[in-house]
């Protein structure tokens, strides 16, 4: 290991000033989100041993059947978030509306508001593959001591004060960024600490991977079409490999480390795809650019999407610059 070794909290503390709105505040609410991860990594890792596997017997908001995980991790991050009286307001896919934090004091003076994929890859439970969580932070732009407002969650993405996952797979990681780089850390868990094992994450600006549900083929736009037949092409260094592993954390994470390219486009089952803007595309896109990626719906830049709704939608590409920027122009030649 060439770096320091450092545990995620004395990272948080040591990186604390820059970060230029930081008062602590911020890094209070990272290591809130560290303390719920590791609750929710204990449970994952039990799954099969405990009563976590299968369905809920619920929906949620968008009509997806509720996994008994996705209603715990849900539970234990706004518990942990709540309690530690640390946001003024918490969205996540699991809730139909957003929830306003009153702390006893009346009037919660805090300023960031999270949004939250409590788990991610939901389908994978069952089938021991790996999983993961994804949460976004903001400023909140309505007056500090007022209850929040459906505006201060409904930001472009390139307003996001920090953004990050948890995976939960061979070993348990938490990648972040505050807009400063992003770092990753692994999780030890004989003495339960996260340790910086990966800093400085980049993307190689070309790969050999690309991630899509090719399923769906039939129903997907042109250029994406013809994108997915240049992968598959003899030619360079293509064909590239196919890797999906129907986690968008786990897809996202091998790419960024080995070079690659996830999508999930539109299509007639999914009009606007599938992929929430606010709790999946903004974090991970964050991310990506973080890290010298690139992200777009194939012509704007997820981050400077104006999102209209809590649970929107929007079709998704992301990974290595060069690949991006190829199926953009694929999209421009072949359009929809
Ligand atoms: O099964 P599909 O249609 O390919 O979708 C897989 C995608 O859906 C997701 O599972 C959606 O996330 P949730 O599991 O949080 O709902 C992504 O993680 C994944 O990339
Ligand atoms: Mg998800
Ligand atoms: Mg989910």
């Amino acid at each position: 290991m060439s770096h320091k070794i450092q545990t995620l909290g004395e990272f948080i503390i040591e990186n604390q000033d820059s970060f230029k709105y930081s008062s602590g505040e911020l890094s209070r609410l990272i290591n809130s989100i560290r303390l719920a991860a590791k609750v929710v990594n204990h449970e994952v890792n039990k799954a099969g041993l405990v009563d976590v596997i299968g369905a809920y017997g619920e929906t949620n908001i968008q009509g997806e059947d509720q996994q008994k995980l996705d209603v715990y991790a849900n539970d234990k991050f706004i518990q942990t978030l709540t309690k530690r009286n640390i946001v003024c307001g918490i969205a996540s896919e699991e809730e139909d509306s957003f929830i306003t934090i009153n702390s006893q004091d009346e009037k919660n003076q805090n300023k960031y508001v999270v949004l939250i994929d409590p788990l991610d890859g939901s389908s994978n439970i069952d089938v021991n593959v790996s999983v993961g969580t994804i949460f976004s932070i903001y400023r909140r732009i309505t007056p500090v001591g007022t209850p929040v407002q459906l505006a201060d969650f409904l930001q472009r993405g390139s307003e996001q004060v920090a953004a990050g996952y948890v995976v939960y797979g061979t070993s348990t990681m938490l990648v972040y960024t505050t807009g400063a780089g992003v770092n990753g850390f692994t999780l030890n868990p004989a003495i339960g600490t996260f340790y910086l094992s990966h800093p400085k994450m980049q993307f190689p600006e070309d790969g050999t991977i690309y991630s899509v549900n090719e399923g769906n083929y039939f129903d997907f736009p042109e250029g994406i079409k013809k994108y997915i037949k240049y992968c598959q092409e003899e030619e360079d260094d293509r064909p590239y490999t196919s890797r999906y592993i129907g986690s968008l954390v786990s897809d996202f994470h091998r790419n960024m480390i080995k070079g690659g390219i996830y999508l999930y486009p539109k299509g007639s089952r999914n009009p606007s795809g599938k992929l929430r803007l606010l709790y999946e595309c903004n974090p991970i896109a964050f991310i990506a650019e973080q890290a010298n990626g690139k992200s777009s719906d194939g012509y704007t830049r997820t981050l400077e999407v104006v999102p209209t709704a809590l649970h929107q939608r929007v079709p998704f590409i992301c990974g290595s610059k060069n690949m991006v920027d190829t199926v953009e122009a694929f999209m421009q030649k072949f359009g929809e």
